[in-house]
């Protein structure tokens, strides 16, 4: 009874995203985490589906997940909707402290954003000492202590992203010197089956995301272009 209950929850899940997204790669893990199949939708940047359009009417941004016909936007609700459907490997806290800790770190996640889509590398140092300090300092594995939780999902993805950037710059920031605890929590983090199975390839995000921002700044030099930085969040 409970297995066909569980199979009607699962029923037609469609997720419009790009791989190389860190905002996608939080749906897919957690996808992933939960062992949901779902039918992945790769979207053009430059051309994205009339589907995406409607079903994200008013950032018309990916990720989009569509659960029975019905559109979840937003990455991090995404994650928690899935996770309060799915609940097997959870990823919110059940006890009500927890939680509200868990996401007072999700939000500080979303914050750290802006830093790095103005590329504003001093402000992200800030940020990831902040995460050292006042996460890591117990020397926990992860973000949400044996196991991995929600923070770990919203903070792995951004550096993802982040060392995908260091990559194109051919600049080391997040080095063991520096954050020896963050750099052992990603470590940690990119170790755990799941994630390393669908850890995007590096070499191939590096390329991807060095032609995007070539070709947008082309675009910027012609003035015909009007897409923001692929981070944008407003
Ligand atoms: N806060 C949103 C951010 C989503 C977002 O910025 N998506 C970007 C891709 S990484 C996008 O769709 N960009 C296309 C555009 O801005 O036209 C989330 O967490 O889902």
């Amino acid at each position: 009874m409970e297995e066909v209950a569980l199979n009607t929850k699962m029923e037609n899940l469609k997720l419009h995203g790009f791989w190389y997204s860190p905002f996608t790669m939080r749906v897919v893990w957690t996808l992933k985490l939960k062992g949901l199949p779902y039918e992945n939708i790769e979207e053009d940047r430059y051309n994205k589906s009339p589907q995406l359009l409607e079903y994200n009417p008013v950032h018309k941004k990916i990720p989009v997940l569509v659960h029975g016909g019905k559109p979840i936007c937003e990455s991090m609700i995404i994650v928690q909707y899935i996770d309060e459907l799915w609940p097997q490997n959870p990823l919110v806290p059940l006890d009500p402290y927890e939680r509200a800790q868990a996401m007072f770190w999700v939000a500080y996640s979303e914050q750290m954003i802006p830093a790095q889509k103005e590329k504003d590398v001093e402000k992200a140092l800030e940020n990831f000492k902040v995460l050292e300090d006042h996460c890591l300092a117990d020397k926990r594995k992860f973000f949400g202590g044996d196991k991995i939780n929600i923070v770990d999902i919203a903070i792995g993805s951004l550096f993802a992203f982040f060392v995908t950037i260091e990559d194109i710059k051919q600049e080391k920031v997040l080095v063991a010197e520096r954050f020896p605890l963050l750099h052992l929590w990603f470590d940690n983090f990119k170790n755990i089956s799941i994630i390393k199975e669908n850890f995007p390839d590096r070499e191939k995000m590096s390329a991807t995301i060095k032609s995007i921002m070539e070709r947008r700044r082309a675009m910027e030099a012609g003035k015909s272009y009007i897409s923001p930085f692929i981070l944008r969040t407003d």
